[in-house]
């Protein structure tokens, strides 16, 4: 689909690289001769999946475990990251989510969600424009959001919520930072099957997220990845400000989380007494 060599000589970092969508554009951007850093905070799964890609490619692949709620941490990674070479772009990828009640969420569930989503985007967002600015570098930042940026969603509320404002920091920036040589945009993508979604969102057992969906199915990796590199290259060169919609036309017809109205009390109990760590 893509010229070869539309990001050689690109250095670019993926937050949540080592796994699901993460560890699929870090697949692609390498594919494409991009130099690839993912980082997050479990170091085994990182080097798992970057020896990997390794195998894959022939590509340069470089783990960091960093915790990106930490913004200390995110200056270090940063720093390291610098003292060898300025980074390209940015993927904002790292997130968490569950399902709950709202009317359920101590301070501390809603804080879970809102630290790596919001927070810690912003930080790495935050670290990389400052030293691409002072160093007269250009950058892409790129955020992997949700169409709840547009419908928001029963029962994923500071997911919702972080992701919005995420947005809100795109649209922002880019015109902050446009004159200064930094594009930034997002993807808002639909239901992709990952181990983290189906942990966190109980994805099976809820068919009709697929049903609902006017394409009738869940999105490729490949298919996101794609788009990914599309937006981070200079052929997106005048592309800022904007999120791309990839969810087959599902968030059209509904927000998806209108199966979850019809849980019962006893099913609600059941989810909080079983939830998955990520
Ligand atoms: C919207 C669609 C788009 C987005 C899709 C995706 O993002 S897909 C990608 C999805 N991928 C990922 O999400 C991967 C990353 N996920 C993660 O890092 C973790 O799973 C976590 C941070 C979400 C929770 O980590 P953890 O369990 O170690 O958390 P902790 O022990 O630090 O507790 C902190 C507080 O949170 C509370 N609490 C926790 N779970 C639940 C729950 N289900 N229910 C209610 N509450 C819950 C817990 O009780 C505590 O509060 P308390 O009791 O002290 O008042
Ligand atoms: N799959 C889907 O259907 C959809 C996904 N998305 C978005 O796509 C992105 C990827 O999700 P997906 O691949 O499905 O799920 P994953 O659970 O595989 O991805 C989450 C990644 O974030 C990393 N991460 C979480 N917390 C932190 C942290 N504090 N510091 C550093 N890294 C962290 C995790 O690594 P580690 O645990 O090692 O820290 C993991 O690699 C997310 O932004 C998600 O919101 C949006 C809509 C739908």
């Amino acid at each position: 689909m893509f010229e070869t060599g539309l990001l050689r000589g690109k250095r670019i970092l993926v937050t949540g690289g080592g796994s699901g969508l993460g560890a699929a554009m870090g697949r692609r951007f390498l594919a494409l001769g991009a130099e690839l850093v993912i980082c997050g905070r479990k170091r085994d799964r990182l080097e798992a999946t970057a020896s990997e890609m390794r195998q894959e490619t022939s590509g340069k692949v470089t783990t960091i475990a960093c915790d990106i709620r930490d913004g200390a941490a995110v200056d270090s990674m940063m720093d390291g990251l610098w003292r060898e070479a300025p980074l390209d772009i940015l993927v904002n990828n790292a997130a968490a989510t569950f399902i709950a009640q709202s009317e359920h969420l101590s301070f501390r569930a809603a804080d879970a969600i809102l630290a790596p989503t919001l927070h810690g985007a912003m930080y790495c967002t935050l670290a990389a424009g400052r030293r691409w600015i002072e160093g007269n570098h250009n950058g892409v930042v790129l955020s992997i959001l949700s169409t709840s940026t547009i419908t928001g969603r029963a029962f994923t509320v500071p997911s919702a919520m972080a992701k919005s404002a995420v947005l809100a920091m795109t649209k922002s920036l880019a015109v902050e930072w446009g004159p200064k040589g930094i594009r930034t945009v997002a993807i808002a993508p639909g239901p992709f099957p990952t181990a983290g979604a189906s942990g966190q969102l109980r994805l099976e057992g809820r068919d009709d997220t697929l049903m609902r969906n006017p394409l009738g199915r869940t999105g490729e990796h490949s298919e996101l990845a794609d788009l990914a590199s599309f937006l981070v290259s200079d052929r997106a060169g005048y592309i800022n400000g904007e999120m791309v919609v990839i969810d087959g036309g599902a968030h059209l017809r509904s927000s998806g989380a209108e199966d979850l109205l019809q849980w019962t009390e006893t099913q609600w109990a059941d989810q909080r007494a079983a939830r998955s760590k990520g």
